[in-house]
């Protein structure tokens, strides 16, 4: 299921039942016009808004990290659909000249609506303004330390720490999964030793080149070391993360890498982990990461001294 409906189905699962509870209402309060008086301009005016709005806030939560942003652009958006639907409604139902009700339903989330999605659009203003200070301070922070690993070139173990150091408090702070996965090649000083140095720095640009394809373009890979790659995973569950640990993997393993010298196949294979943080912080994850992939890396050396 896409990321969107798995972090969003309560909301959309309330939208859902509020439409419908708002039928079911109608219903059983008036009757159902005949098609002959249908008013198609009304239908088209009110049913096409009601139906853009709901791609505004499908397209909301598709685009946007969870948190209270994008919940407060997306109930602003909830209350004019349901203010829209409702008004199309009554092209379909007629309703008794008495009833007040219909007119409220229509009405009065129109105005919350927009006072939501005001307020939704400060907040965002606020964030914007948030996120370009990080930005100024992210470049000073390149041209000051330069924490970047010369061979790939990926940003080091000392940029990831920082970088999870800012995106864990603010995961946090949004609600947000994060997760994180680790990979390191297997017996890769076998390829340093057969074939030199200079082809295994090849290998590490190949293999960080691969990564990097498989990645979303807000997920960041680091090299934390000799040839172990860690990407930080923002909005990612566990089970996500585990999927494209697995998919890495894979892709590894599938490198038709050859040689630069003789052209001799190289067949990589890597081993991948992947955990969702905790309320904890960077180093306490960044631990239990490398416990897991310890045991992960013993695993398949134990099933040998076993066999
Ligand atoms: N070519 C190249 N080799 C590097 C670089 N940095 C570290 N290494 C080598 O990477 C190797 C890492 O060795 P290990 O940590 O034992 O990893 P491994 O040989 O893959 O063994 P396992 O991980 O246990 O499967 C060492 O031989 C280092 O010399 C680099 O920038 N370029």
């Amino acid at each position: 299921m896409s990321t969107m409906f798995v972090l969003h189905r309560f909301k959309l699962l309330a939208l859902l039942l509020l439409a419908n509870g708002g039928a079911l209402l109608y219903l059983s309060l008036g009757d159902l016009k005949p098609m002959a008086i249908w008013s198609w301009t009304d239908i088209a005016g009110e049913g096409g808004s009601a139906l853009l709005v709901l791609v505004w806030a499908g397209l909301l939560l598709k685009g946007r990290p969870a948190g209270r942003v994008t919940n407060l652009l997306f109930f602003g958006l909830a209350c004019l659909f349901f203010s829209l639907w409702m008004d199309s409604l009554d092209e379909f139902i007629s309703l008794p000249e008495s009833l007040t009700l219909d007119h409220w339903l229509e009405s009065a989330p129109m105005p919350l609506g927009f006072a939501l999605l005001t307020l939704g659009i400060y907040h965002w203003h606020c964030e914007q303004l948030a996120i370009s200070a990080q930005m100024i301070n992210r470049e000073r922070h390149f041209r000051e330390h330069r924490l970047f690993d010369k061979v790939t070139p990926l940003g080091d173990a000392g940029y990831f720490r920082r970088q999870l150091q800012q995106a864990l408090p603010a995961a946090q702070a949004n609600s947000e999964p994060l997760s994180l996965v680790m990979l390191d090649i297997d017996d890769f000083s076998a390829i340093n030793r057969s074939y030199g140095h200079r082809e295994g720095d090849r290998v590490l640009q190949l293999v960080a080149q691969q990564i990097l394809l498989n990645l979303r373009s807000h997920d960041l890979l680091c090299r934390l070391a000799g040839d172990r790659f860690i990407v930080l995973l923002p909005a990612t569950l566990e089970a996500q993360a585990l999927t494209l640990a697995q998919e890495l993997q894979q892709s590894i393993a599938h490198l038709a890498l050859k040689s630069a010298g003789q052209g001799e196949r190289l067949q990589l294979r890597a081993t991948t982990v992947a955990l969702m943080a905790r309320q904890e912080e960077a180093d306490a994850l960044l631990k239990r990461l490398n416990i897991v992939m310890a045991r992960a890396k013993q695993a398949p050396q134990l099933r040998q001294a076993q066999a």
